[in-house]
């Protein structure tokens, strides 16, 4: 069976919780990015990605919802998993506080920019999108953006920015996302280890 996990804040939990369910994760080393132990290989990818390789053949991986929902992947999700909980929200400089229905011409700085189109679009708002890859909050602050679409945990960035959360637009979590095919032709493997984990989650949370 193969496994894709997310490198970054991710990892720690991911490799916890399947340690925990009796698989021995064991993760590449160096510059290697893929590794094996018995019957299990494991493979290392950005976060952002691990979404793709699921859809594409690999069985098994652990990805933020958040991701699985910007991508549309068409991937099973069997489980929800008790860590990387954040939430996706719209956010706007303290000073320049609107209500969102008021946003019409807004530009918006997002790396969601399906997400953002869809929160916008399901209000009727029409706005530009400035698609970025990180540090999000920057963009009001300079003035290319009006406000932002990003993910809020403590809230520590938000402040720290001058920014304040207009409206949550969805929980994050991480998920347990399965192959489909791998879903079907390996039903018994597969809802072990689901009913493993399950076992875990409930135990522990
Ligand atoms: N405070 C947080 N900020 C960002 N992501 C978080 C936070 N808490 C949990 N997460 C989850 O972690 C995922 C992002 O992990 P990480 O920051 O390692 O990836 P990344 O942003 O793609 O990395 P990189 O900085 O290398 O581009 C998010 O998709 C989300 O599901
Ligand atoms: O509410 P908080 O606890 O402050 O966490 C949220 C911040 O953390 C993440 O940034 P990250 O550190 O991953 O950098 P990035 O913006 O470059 O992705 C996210 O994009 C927010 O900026």
């Amino acid at each position: 069976m193969r496994f894709v996990l997310p490198k970054g804040r991710l990892l720690t939990g991911s490799v916890e919780i399947l340690q925990k369910a009796g698989i021995e994760v064991r993760l590449p080393q160096g510059r290697e990015l893929m590794t094996k132990n018995g019957e299990y290989s494991f493979l290392l990818a950005k976060s952002f990605d691990v979404p793709v390789y699921v859809e594409h053949g690999i069985d098994i991986g652990i990805a933020g919802s958040d991701i699985v929902e910007e991508r549309e992947s068409d991937v099973f999700v069997p489980l929800e998993l008790p860590f990387g909980k954040c939430r996706l929200s719209l956010a706007i400089p303290k000073e320049k506080s609107v209500k969102v229905e008021e946003m019409d011409g807004f530009r918006i700085a997002t790396k969601y920019t399906n997400l953002t189109r869809k929160f916008f679009n399901e209000k009727g708002i029409e706005v530009e999108i400035i698609k970025l890859h990180g540090s999000t909050e920057l963009a009001p602050k300079i003035g290319i953006a009006d406000a932002i679409v990003d993910i809020v945990e403590t809230g520590n960035t938000l402040l720290a920015n001058g920014l304040i959360e207009l409206e949550k637009i969805m929980d994050i979590s991480a998920v347990l996302i399965v192959n489909r095919i791998c879903q079907k032709t390996r039903f018994e493997e597969i809802n072990g280890l689901i009913l493993k984990l399950k076992g875990v989650v409930e135990d522990e949370f």
